[in-house]
Order: C-alpha cells, then structure tokens, then sequence
C-alpha cells in the first residue's frame, strides 16, 4: 500500500509537471515568502504541542469528512490553539490537493505541513511554492539516497522535513539524518495495524534534542496522555479532529492534558 500510494502521488505529480515544468515551479517556490519556523513552534514546553490535520478520507478508514473549506477548518484550528496545521494534499486515497495547502495558506499564521508521500524534488518544490513550512519524509517509503537528498532540499528551501518512523530501524535511519522533528506513526502504512505503544517503544531511539512527536490513534484526551506519558513534545491528530464535531473544544481537551 506505501508503494502504491508513492507511485501514485510521484505519478499525479509528474502530470502536475506536464502543466507546470520544474523550472516554473522551482523559479515560484524561491520567490514565495520565507518559510515559518516550525522547530520553534513545535520546541518542546510546558503542555503537548498539537499538529492538526485536515483530512478528508484515508485508506484505512475510508471517508470522514467533506471539508469543503479546509481555510475555515484551519482558523477554527488555530482558535483552538494547535501548533501546527498539516495538510494532506494526496488525493487518491486522501482526497487533498495542493489547492487545499495554498487555502489554508492563506488563512493562517500557523507552520504549514504537506502531508503527502513524497520522494522527488519535484514534489517538495511545489510544497515550498504552495507555500508550506513542513515536509513529511516518510522513512520506509525512501532508500537512504534518496531520503538525504530530499531532506537536505527541503532544509535548503528553509522548510522542515518531519520524518517519519515505525519501527527502531527507521528511526535510526531518521538520527543519521540529524533529523530535528521525528514521528512515529502508530498506524503501520502497509498493514493499517494501529500500535498506540510504539511511541514508547521507541522514544529511547530519538537522538538528544530531536522534537518527538507522536502520530495517530488519537480518539481521546486520555490518547493524548497516553502519548505525553510516553514522552511525546507533539501529537498529530486528524480523524478526530475532523469527525469529532467542535474542533475548538476538541483541541482544548486535548491540550489540557
Ligand atoms: O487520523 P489519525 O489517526 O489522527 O492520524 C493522523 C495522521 O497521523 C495520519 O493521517 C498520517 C500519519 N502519517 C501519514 C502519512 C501519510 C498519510 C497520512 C498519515
């Protein structure tokens, strides 16, 4: 499923670049306004930084929600006081588009991520020309090669990369990077298994100074908790931000923790 779901957005974005050639895009990306630092915003304090995700479906859940203005979603999650926003901009399985990052964009001040699983330099380009501030590099989609390569780009291009990790192996390979954010994903991107443990299982591995932030399954505040026990500085949350009504409250709650 990662391979399929890589080929897919690396393919999508190939007939982007039909439209639109590198050079068009890497000349917008250098001239759109500075990225926004987001380790500054994510850095570790008192109460758990949160990531909000705007997410319209997702493989192993199927549809949540039709979020016809993802800019509207974005302020009521900046209101309710989240850190970061993350943009799923796949739109095969996810239903996002870089239409959706560029909106949101606009609507906020808040450090903006392009989730979406990218492996060309093409794709992070157009992150930075849409206006992104983060970068998702998901470890066991990439080989080393390729995984340097687009994360000294994104670094280059003054975004930063958060990379992503599910397994001890994974998260070595995100150390060697000098990777300052590191995830790890509880839900395994091939088998869909969720593992709301795996963060403590691994929290050990994160080099010194690292952002941890821990990914999905969050439901409740006491899934938050659970990951701020653990050590988690940040969690990603979509589902129940984009299914669980009020995101305002939703985000509190989850804050309070
Ligand atoms: O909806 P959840 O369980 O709160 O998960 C959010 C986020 O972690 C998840 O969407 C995600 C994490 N890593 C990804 C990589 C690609 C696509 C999606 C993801």
């Amino acid at each position: 499923m990662l391979a399929d779901l890589t080929a897919g957005s690396v393919a999508d974005a190939e007939t982007r670049r039909q439209l639109r050639p590198f050079d068009v895009v890497e000349r917008e990306a250098l001239a759109a306004p500075a990225a926004v630092d987001a380790l500054a915003a994510l850095a570790p304090a008192e109460r758990v930084k949160v990531i909000a995700e705007i997410k319209r479906s997702s493989p192993s859940r199927g549809a949540l929600a039709s979020i016809p203005d993802p800019a509207a979603l974005a302020s009521l999650y900046e209101t309710g006081g989240a850190s970061a926003i993350s943009v799923l901009t796949e739109q095969r399985k996810f239903g996002g588009s870089l239409d959706d990052l560029m909106a949101v964009r606009r609507a906020v001040s808040l450090p903006v991520l392009r989730k979406d699983f990218i492996a060309t330099a093409y794709q992070v380009f157009e992150a930075r020309a849409a206006g992104a501030d983060l970068v998702l590099l998901i470890v066991a989609a990439l080989d080393d090669a390729t995984l340097r390569t687009l994360y000294d780009l994104i670094v280059e291009l003054g975004m930063t990369p958060l990379v992503e990790t599910h397994s001890a192996e994974e998260l070595d390979r995100a150390a060697q990077l000098g990777a300052g954010l590191i995830g790890v994903n509880a839900r395994n991107l091939s088998t869909f298994e969720l593992d709301r443990d795996l963060f403590g299982t691994l929290v050990a591995r994160f080099p010194a100074g690292a952002i941890k932030v821990a990914e999905s399954a969050v439901l409740s505040p006491a899934d938050v908790a659970h990951y701020r026990a653990a050590g988690a500085d940040a969690v990603l949350v979509g589902e129940a931000l984009v299914t669980g009504g009020d995101p305002v409250a939703n985000l509190a709650a989850f804050r309070a923790v």
